[in-house]
Formats: structure tokens, C-alpha cells, sequence
């Protein structure tokens, strides 16, 4: 595949000696946005968490943005991938202009250089209000966190960021307008790869250009929204899949 940016090859990792992926291949292409589906435990974030060395796979091969992790300095490949967990994890103590300014301060970036990027990202996630840069997290609601959760891991403008379930704390409308938001972000963003791991099967379709279902450690199947609704790979896939028009058969029957 020409212009790939992430690549398992025979990737398979044990916890101890409990085999949790035993066979993962695929290749993913700069600037798709991919969601990953699947049922809990199926290894969803543990694959996230290779992509960044966040976990060692136990044999196999990773290549991200042309390297091998094996021989990757892990520091330098983390600054490069962009990471937004559920738990968002913002510095209480800092305000939201200190939050997102966290790794450029790391790298020596000068005042001025930080000031900009700041402004710039907190218009990108809609928060270009006055009042939020020199707020606290904790007078922030959770999904105005959660923008600030992305506008950190765009901070150094990565090439690939890693979303772990970012949303799923949130009520249904927040979570809507983000996931809208973070489509057009990605849309706007040339060519950035977004990785986004969700438990939520609208989310996942509404998202991704193609989505990764995963089922105890394995790809079930790896395609774009509209192929796996109209040509369903596996049992697992189709009963998935299924759920999601039972819900809308009983609302309608519920609407009646
Ligand atoms: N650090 C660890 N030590 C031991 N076992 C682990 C560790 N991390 C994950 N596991 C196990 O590996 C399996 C896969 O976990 P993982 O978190 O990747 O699944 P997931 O698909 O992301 O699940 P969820 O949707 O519930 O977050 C689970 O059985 C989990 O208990």
C-alpha cells in the first residue's frame, strides 16, 4: 500500500502468558481517519497503546511513520503521535494555555512560537473565547476539557493521533457535536491519521473512512462503513450490526 503510515505485521502480545492478539496484520494509510470497534477485552487499546510504545508487542513487527519500533527512540516517536484518553488527564493546577503549552514548553519552543500555536489551536477546537485561556480545568464542562484534551495532543502538530475512547464520558449531545467537530477537524487538517478506538457503533460508522472490528484479539473484519453494513464479513460482524437496527426497530416500535 503506497503512502503508509501504520503497519502490523504478525503482531501478537501476551499479558504473562495469556495471549490477548495472536496474528495482527494491517496497514493503514496517511490521513485516514480508522475507528476501531469491537467488544470489551477484545484488545482495542491495547493495539492503540503499541502504536506509541505505550506496550511492547511480545513478537511481530510495528512501522510507524516509516520506522521500525523496535528500533525507535520511544521519547521522541510519542512527540511525534498525538494521544486523547477518556480521562483526559489536564493539569488542575495549570491553566488551559499552560495545559496545551505542556510539550512545546518541554522542547525549548520560545514564548512567542507557544503563544501562537496556543491561540491558534484553542480557535481549531472552538474555544478561542477570551475567557478560556487563563481559565482552570475545573471551571471548563467536560466536553470543553475534552477539546482542550485535543488541542494538547495537536500541540505539536503530529501526523498521527491516537483517540482511546475520548468521548464516551460524555452526554449524548456533547458527544454528537464533537464527534461532528473532530470530523471536520480531520477534514481540515490535511493528511493527519486519526486512530480512534470506541465502543460506540454509530460513532465508529459515522467516523471512520474505514472501520477495524476486533473480536477476541482478531480483525474481523477491516472496511469502509458502507461495506461492512452491506456485506458483512463474519457472524460477528453481521450480529454487531444487527444490534444497531434492533435499537432502531424498537424505537420506531416504541414510536408508534
Ligand atoms: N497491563 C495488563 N496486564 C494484564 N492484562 C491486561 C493488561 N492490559 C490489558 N489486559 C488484558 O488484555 C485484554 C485486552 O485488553 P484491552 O484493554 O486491549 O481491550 P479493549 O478491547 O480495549 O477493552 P475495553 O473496550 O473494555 O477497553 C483484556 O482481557 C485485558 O484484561
Amino acid at each position: 500500500m503506497s503512502n503508509s503510515i501504520i503497519k502490523f505485521k504478525h503482531v501478537a502480545k501476551k499479558y504473562d502468558k495469556k495471549e490477548i492478539i495472536s496474528d495482527l496484520n494491517f496497514e493503514i494509510k496517511k490521513g485516514e481517519f480508522i475507528t476501531v470497534l469491537g467488544s470489551s477485552g477484545s484488545g482495542k487499546t491495547t493495539t492503540l497503546k503499541m502504536i506509541n510504545g505505550l506496550e511492547k508487542p511480545t513478537s511481530g513487527e510495528i512501522i510507524v511513520n516509516g520506522e521500525n519500533l523496535k528500533n525507535a527512540n520511544l521519547v521522541n516517536l510519542r512527540r511525534h503521535i498525538g494521544y486523547v484518553v477518556q480521562s483526559i488527564g489536564l493539569f488542575p493546577h495549570m491553566t488551559i494555555a499552560q495545559n496545551i503549552a505542556v510539550t512545546p514548553k518541554l522542547l525549548g519552543w520560545s514564548q512567542d512560537k507557544i503563544d501562537q500555536t496556543v491561540s491558534k489551536l484553542l480557535e481549531v477546537v472552538g474555544l478561542e473565547d477570551a475567557r478560556f485561556k487563563d481559565a482552570y480545568p475545573s471551571q471548563l464542562s467536560g466536553g470543553q476539557q475534552q477539546r482542550v484534551g485535543v488541542a494538547r495532543a495537536l500541540s505539536t502538530n503530529p501526523p498521527i493521533m491516537l483517540f482511546d475512547e475520548p468521548f464516551s464520558a460524555l452526554d449524548a449531545i456533547t458527544r454528537q457535536n464533537l464527534q461532528q467537530e473532530l470530523k471536520t477537524l480531520h477534514k481540515n487538517l490535511n493528511d493527519k491519521t486519526f486512530f480512534f478506538v470506541t465502543h460506540d457503533i454509530n460513532e465508529a460508522l459515522f467516523l471512520g473512512d474505514r472501520v477495524m472490528v476486533m473480536n477476541n484479539g482478531m480483525i474481523e473484519q477491516f472496511d469502509t462503513p458502507e461495506n461492512l453494513i452491506d456485506h458483512p464479513a463474519t457472524q460477528y460482524v453481521s450480529d454487531l450490526l444487527g444490534t444497531v437496527q434492533q435499537n432502531k426497530n424498537l424505537w420506531e416500535h416504541f414510536n408508534d
